[in-house]
């Protein structure tokens, strides 16, 4: 059997399991075949932390539901419809901002609570996470939301100058299509209605929104760069009474560049799942 080590999945999550010896072999596998029970370790290949969840849930094949108790299911429900309906709302708020004043300037402040309050609740999918609750690596989702919450609080919110940047619409439009269709998905999955279409969304919109949205994070961020650097905001300079110096001018360069080990493993992450979900897919040990 191939040998398996303990590394982040694409060497992001703790949990996740890659090849050390020959490469993995990909077997087509309808949803519904037996051979999907295969996947049922899916979750420690990808990342994720499998089956550590609340009592009764059971991991499954993918295309079939795991097993929730209800009050975790009730919970995930309320918590997909309250997300899709926050970002419909941020969307549409939007589109009429757009038609009636036919400019983006001034778009951002016009939407900053609602997007403020929806970006920061899905910190709660790190404890999603965390409690097994989902099947995804804490890591993964980690990276994710927290470079979501850095780009709201610590960038755009900070830094009034830029919230009228050309870059700043560019990651607020890919968000707000990504979270409808992601969060849709989840709520009809888990109400086992799920349409092909959203689905398929859900797979394959992220191809081109990712690297729209990043390429809008890393614009917004360049263009704060001389404002911080001007300013000084949020650094600490020396000497002071704790002998500690910080520069968050260097730390934005830092963030900047961490986008470039980062992003490719998110990106490959969601490769890897449209895969599995959409091909049916699954990553198996190959005998040697
Ligand atoms: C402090 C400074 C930090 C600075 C860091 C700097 C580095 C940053 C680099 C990273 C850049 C990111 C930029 C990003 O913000 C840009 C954008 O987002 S642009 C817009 C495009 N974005 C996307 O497409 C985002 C895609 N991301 C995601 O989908 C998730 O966040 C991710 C965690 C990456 C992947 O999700 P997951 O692994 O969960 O995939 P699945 O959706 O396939 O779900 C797997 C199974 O889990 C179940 N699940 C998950 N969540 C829920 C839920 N809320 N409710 C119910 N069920 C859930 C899902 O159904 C699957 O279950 P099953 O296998 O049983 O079907």
């Amino acid at each position: 059997m191939g040998r398996l080590t303990e590394a982040a999945e694409a060497g992001v999550g703790a949990q996740a399991a890659r090849w050390a010896g020959p490469p993995p072999t990909l077997l087509p596998l309808s949803p519904t075949s037996p051979g999907c029970a295969a996947t049922m370790a899916s979750s420690d290949e990808d990342g994720t932390n499998g089956g550590t969840s609340e009592a009764g849930e059971d991991r499954e094949a993918p295309g079939k539901r795991r097993r929730l108790g209800w009050l975790a299911t009730t919970w995930l429900t309320f918590y997909n419809i309250a997300m899709t309906a926050g970002w419909l709302v941020l969307a549409i708020a939007m589109v009429r901002f757009y038609m009636e004043k036919g400019t983006h300037r001034g778009l951002y402040k016009s939407i900053q609570k609602t997007l403020k309050f929806f970006q920061t609740f899905a910190l709660l999918e790190i404890i999603h996470c965390l409690i097994g609750i989902v099947p995804t690596s804490v890591l993964v989702t980690g990276v994710q939301v927290s470079s979501r919450i850095f780009m709201v609080w610590l960038i755009t919110h900070s830094i009034k100058p830029i919230q009228n940047e050309e870059s700043v619409v560019l990651f607020l439009v890919a968000w707000t299509v990504t979270e409808i269709t992601r969060y849709s998905f989840y709520t009809f999955s888990l109400l086992d209605h799920l349409p092909y279409f959203i689905k398929w969304a859900r797979y394959n919109f992220f191809i081109i929104l990712y690297p729209v949205g990043v390429a809008g994070e890393l614009l917004t961020i360049y263009a704060a760069l001389p404002y911080v650097k001007k300013t000084g905001m949020f650094s600490i300079r020396l000497p002071n009474k704790y002998n500690v110096s910080f520069d968050y001018y260097y730390f934005l360069l830092i963030t900047m560049a961490s986008y470039i080990p980062l992003f490719p493993q998110l990106y490959f992450h969601m490769l890897r799942q449209r895969r599995k979900v959409l091909h049916g897919e699954v990553i198996v040990e190959k005998d040697d």
